[in-house]
């Protein structure tokens, strides 16, 4: 169930299934079936309206309107055209409904204690237009509970943006697996609480029409950690260098921490002499160096990975840095001032990309580096990990990660806790470390958005950002834990 489907790979889907000898009814059926369920699940009976849109959307909502007539409910049903627009499966249903149906208006709105939404699923094909926009004005502002089925009419399924405006529900029911527009702001903003319900085709299908996107978790990564064998010796679990700023020397303290925390088997903080000290008392059992020595450092092949840009300054230093970093072709993961000191030349900066490497920018970052990559956050991170080479992580409360392949996944987990000074430095600090003990570059992000997520989640209000790499040895033991059960 972590697949996400774009809409075009859910039509197929659906029409493999109905090759395969399930008919388009029984399926609209299922899914109006599943609605209705989940309907019941949560609220007692009341008075319901039913509003239905043109195509198989509003198709489902005459069986969920059939459904809870039939369970006793009180059901206004609103139909957007007349009585005989609906096609196919949604005319089929449609003659099964046999209570009255009004015109799609506010009206319908107007004494209901729920409003079940099937005015645009996964068809819509541009703005709303201002009659629906007023509808959809009145839902939002009313006290009736709302009921989205698929998506959220307004929003759009594939990138999660909102056309022009869309209904705001408190639950979200979609069918068989979630798309890219349920996890993405802001449309995961309107879908409220999302159940995702089977409604009969088969797993084999789904991966017949091999999806390239997920839902973070660890299915995706799990067999890809390199957890410590009984005889592991600590550079088994590799030597990382961090680069450490001259003056913001928090932003490396924070990363040294949380690489060391996520498994790494050594570290050293590498910068200049004037503030080694300070790296150096931070924690006992963090090492350092001076950046005088950077080529015996390089020569030395156990320094096997590189973090650099919290905190270490903009400018033709840290550039020259950075792509002699690269040229080594290990494990780097590129932040903050590693990504802005390439704005006036990114190029330079994917050409040399030639090792695993990972980009961790924020939005503003992105936009420096990739000015011309405009769309939705999935399509941009995909552009930038294609043209770059690099697995490219879009921070935010939908993190993006997608790698050159075109594997992309989204984080569903919610903790703006995380919305705080020195996050983004202790994302980088684990990424890193993971690449460091040996995982693969798109694993590791994805893995390292998952665990700080999960830090997030669990440290809740009144988080700072020291607070995550000393939460993480509980949550890496549950992983643990899992991955001894299963073996
Ligand atoms: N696939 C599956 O597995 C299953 C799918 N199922 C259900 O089918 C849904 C998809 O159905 P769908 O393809 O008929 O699209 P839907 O969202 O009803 O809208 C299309 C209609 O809206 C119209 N229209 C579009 N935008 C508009 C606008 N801004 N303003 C005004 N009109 C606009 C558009 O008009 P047109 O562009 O053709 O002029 C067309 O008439 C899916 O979300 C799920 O609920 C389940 O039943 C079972 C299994
Ligand atoms: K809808």
């Amino acid at each position: 169930m972590f697949e996400i489907l774009t809409t075009d790979q859910m039509y197929e889907a659906d029409r493999r299934t109905i090759d395969g000898g399930i008919a388009g009814d029984v399926l609209m059926e299922n899914a109006g079936r599943a609605v209705y369920e989940e309907i019941v699940r949560h609220w007692s009976p009341r008075s319901v309206s039913v509003l239905c849109g043109p195509g198989n959307n509003g198709g489902d909502g005459f069986v969920i309107a059939r459904l809870l007539r039939e369970a006793g409910w009180s059901v206004r049903l609103g139909l957007m055209g007349d009585v005989a627009a609906p096609k196919g499966d949604a005319a089929d249903h449609a003659a099964r409904w046999e209570g009255a149906s009004e015109r799609l208006s506010p009206a319908l709105v107007v004494g209901a204690d729920l409003v079940v939404d099937c005015i645009f699923g996964a068809g819509l094909a541009r703005d709303i237009t201002d009659d629906i926009a007023v509808l959809v004005t009145t839902i939002n502002s009313s006290t009736a509970s709302v009921v989205s089925v698929d998506v959220p009419s307004g929003v759009d399924g594939n990138t999660g943006m909102i056309r022009g405006c869309a209904i705001k529900a408190d639950l979200t029911v979609t069918f068989c697996r979630a798309k890219p527009g349920h996890y993405l702001l802001p449309g995961r903003l309107m879908c409220g609480e999302l159940a995702i319900r089977d409604i009969g085709i088969s797993d084999q299908i789904i991966s017949e029409i091999r999806p390239n996107c997920w839902r973070n978790d660890p299915v995706l990564w799990r067999a890809g950690i390199h957890w410590p064998g009984l005889d592991g010796h600590k550079y088994h679990r590799g030597h990382l260098l961090a680069f450490g700023g001259a003056a913001m020397t928090g932003a490396t303290r924070l990363v040294a921490r949380a690489a060391r925390r996520s498994g790494v088997g050594l570290l050293t903080v590498v910068s200049d002499p004037s503030v080694l000290p300070i790296y150096g008392a931070d924690s006992p059992g963090v090492m350092t160096a001076p950046i005088g020595q950077i080529e015996t450092l390089l020569n030395d092949c156990r320094h096997n990975a590189f973090v650099i840009g919290p905190g270490y300054g903009v400018g033709d230093d840290t550039r020259s840095l950075v792509l002699k970093l690269l040229h080594q072709c290990r494990s780097t993961v590129l932040d903050a001032d590693a990504l802005t000191s390439f704005a006036d030349d990114p190029s330079t900066l994917c050409f040399a990309v030639q090792g695993p490497t990972v980009l961790t920018p924020h939005e503003g970052e992105f936009g420096r580096l990739f000015p011309d990559i405009e769309g939705d956050k999935l399509t941009r991170a995909r552009a930038a990990a294609k043209r770059s080479g690099a697995t490219v992580l879009i921070k935010g409360a939908d993190t993006v990660i997608a790698a050159p392949d075109g594997r992309a996944a989204i984080s569903a987990i919610e903790a703006p806790w995380l919305a705080t000074a020195g996050s983004g430095d202790v994302l980088a600090g684990i990424i890193c470390g993971l690449m460091a003990q040996g995982m693969e570059m798109f694993d590791a992000a994805c893995m390292g958005v998952w665990l700080h997520g999960r830090c997030g989640a669990d440290i809740g209000p009144g988080l700072i950002a020291e607070d995550i790499p000393d939460h993480l040895p509980v949550i890496l033991r549950e992983l643990w834990l899992a991955s001894r059960k299963k073996a």
